[in-house]
């Protein structure tokens, strides 16, 4: 086995997943994704987090190629879910002496799991755990991603083991440090993975960069992806912006569309964005595109239009499934234009005002319903709400 090494007698333990389609079952993962745990060699042994349970026959044996005979002492656990603690069984009964490092939440989660943990050591913020030339501090980052989540920060080289945050989709393909990696390939996967996952909780992860702000950090080591040892800032900016809601000058179009009208007006819309001058338009089909994707541009542009169909006297479904995400992540600072088509007695545009009541986005134009094919009466409001969404674009990135 080939070792690789984030300082001396810290040992990065990474192993690609390129056979899952679906994170969490829900997201898609066309370049894989990388789970990453790391071990450090000192008087203590030990382990910063376990892996996704299908790699525990690899780990063990990396594990016992580079300590031997040797017992791992601690378990730091950051984070429960299943993708990295899905080793920690097979590690407490090769290893019964360890003792489990996690916070007040963390070890109701192992029972829930696992099993009632025997040895553990309950670290709260500040605290410092001695291994020998090695200290690791602990700060809790609560809902980045799950409640018990906490970071570790090793002393002696400046380590920040970031669990989930500054993680990505895409597997590490020979390359693991940034400086080894053309960045442009992980650009859109970092940010999925941020939107997808943690999107939810951009407050929280407000407050955790400025908890860790003070910590002199000169490496991230995060479960997923890439070890920023270089360009720090290349992701951390970026999650500063998106977690703050800082948004660009453009608009996402959404839409379903069984036999076309619905699509029409889309067209119609961003045709005349285009002409108003907003360069950055993307026109999504909601039955296309997975809303893993669509939720990236939505984290990314302040404009957003949808439009929806009556069907069966609701939403069109994929719509729907789209906007209860949306809803459910709450992202804030957009603006926000609804339009639908319909046959008898409605259901798309009736349910799109409801979704505009629950986001509490301002709402540029009034909603614009259409019956059948699209006619000119119609098409004067839709390049209206074209003219609205770009005047306040306009107004708000002079
Ligand atoms: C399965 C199905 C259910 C529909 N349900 C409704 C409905 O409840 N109310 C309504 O006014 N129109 C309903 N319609 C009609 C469509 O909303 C209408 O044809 C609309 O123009 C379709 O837009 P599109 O061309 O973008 O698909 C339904 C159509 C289909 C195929």
């Amino acid at each position: 086995m080939q070792y690789i090494n984030l300082a001396d007698n810290i040992y990065f333990l990474g192993y690609n997943d390129r056979r899952t389609n679906l994170f969490e079952n829900i997201w898609p993962i066309p370049h894989g994704i990388s789970y990453n745990s790391y071990l450090i060699v000192d008087e203590k042994i030990t382990l910063i987090d376990t892996v996704e349970r299908s790699f525990i026959d690899e780990y063990l044996e990396s594990i016992e190629e580079i300590i031997g005979n040797r017992p791992i002492d601690y378990l730091v656990i950051n984070h429960m879910e299943p993708d990295h603690s899905g080793a920690l069984k097979a590690i407490v009964n090769k290893y019964p002496e360890i003792t489990l490092v996690g916070n007040k939440k963390t070890f109701a989660f192992v029972e829930s799991f696992y099993m009632e943990p025997e040895n553990v050591h309950m670290v709260h913020d500040n605290d410092v755990l001695e291994l020998g030339k090695h200290r690791l501090q602990f700060q809790t980052i609560p809902m980045v991603h799950w409640p018990e989540t906490m970071v570790t920060f090793e002393e002696t080289n400046n380590i920040l083991f970031s669990g989930d945050a500054f993680g990505s989709y895409g597997t590490l393909d020979g390359g693991i440090f940034d400086d080894e990696i053309n960045l442009d390939f992980y650009e859109i996967e970092v940010m999925r993975y941020f939107t997808n996952i943690v999107g939810k909780y951009c407050p929280h992860t407000q407050r955790a960069i400025k908890k860790l702000a003070p910590l002199n950090i000169k490496m991230i080591a995060a479960t997923h992806g890439p070890i920023w040892r270089t360009d720090l800032d290349w992701v951390l900016t970026r999650y500063n912006k998106w977690s703050s809601y800082d948004l660009d000058k453009g608009v996402v179009i959404v839409y379903g569309s069984m036999y076309g009208n619905t699509q029409k007006m889309a067209e119609v819309i961003a045709r005349r964005l285009a002409e108003k001058g907003i360069k950055n338009i993307r026109v999504y089909d909601a039955s296309k595109t997975h809303s893993s994707y669509i939720i990236n541009d939505i984290f990314k542009y302040k404009g957003f239009i949808v439009g929806s169909p009556a069907y069966n006297n609701a939403l069109f479904p994929n719509v729907q499934t789209l906007l209860s995400t949306i809803e459910h992540m709450a992202p804030k600072n957009h603006y926000l234009g609804i339009f639908g088509n319909f046959a008898w007695n409605g259901g798309g545009v009736k349910n799109l005002k409801l979704f505009a009541e629950n986001i509490k986005w301002e709402q540029v134009y009034e909603p614009i319903e259409e019956k059948g094919s699209l006619k000119k009466e119609r098409k004067e409001e839709l390049l209206k709400l074209a003219d609205a969404m770009a005047e306040k674009l306009h107004a708000d990135f002079e």
